[in-house]
């Protein structure tokens, strides 16, 4: 019987996206919300299928905080690529991610899933 467990998190971040309808978009900044969706097959004796406090140090460890996210990634940052980036890091660690949802606002972001 499965059970998706659910984390989400926070970051700052500025980005622009590199070509924004044929010219980079201006610099800004965004409190970014991600969500991972992790599919656990069984629980431990505890009753968890993965412990949320070490999915949230794991996140933290790897969202890029207070950071120009174009410095760091060499695709245009959009939520959607965003999403793709964090999808494959949380893979390596968690293989049964089911999909990662990334926002840029309250009312816009982008999911990615394989
Ligand atoms: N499909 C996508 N579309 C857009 C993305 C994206 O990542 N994927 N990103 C942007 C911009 O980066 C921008 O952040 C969004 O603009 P906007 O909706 O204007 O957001 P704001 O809330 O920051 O602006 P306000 O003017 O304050 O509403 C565009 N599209
Ligand atoms: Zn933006």
């Amino acid at each position: 019987m499965p059970w998706t467990v659910i984390v989400k998190r926070e970051f700052q971040a500025a980005h622009f996206l590199t070509d924004y309808h044929g010219a980079p978009e201006p610099l800004h900044g965004h409190t970014w919300k991600v969500e991972v969706y992790i599919r656990a097959d069984s629980l431990d004796s505890g009753g968890m299928g993965f412990d949320f406090v070490e999915i949230d140090g794991f996140l933290k460890e790897i969202l890029p905080d207070y950071t120009l996210l174009n410095d760091i990634f060499d695709f245009s940052p959009s939520a959607e690529n965003v999403a793709k980036w964090l999808y494959h890091k949380v893979k390596d660690r968690y293989p049964t991610v089911q999909k990662v949802v990334v926002w840029e606002t309250q009312y816009c972001g982008a999911e990615y899933w394989e």
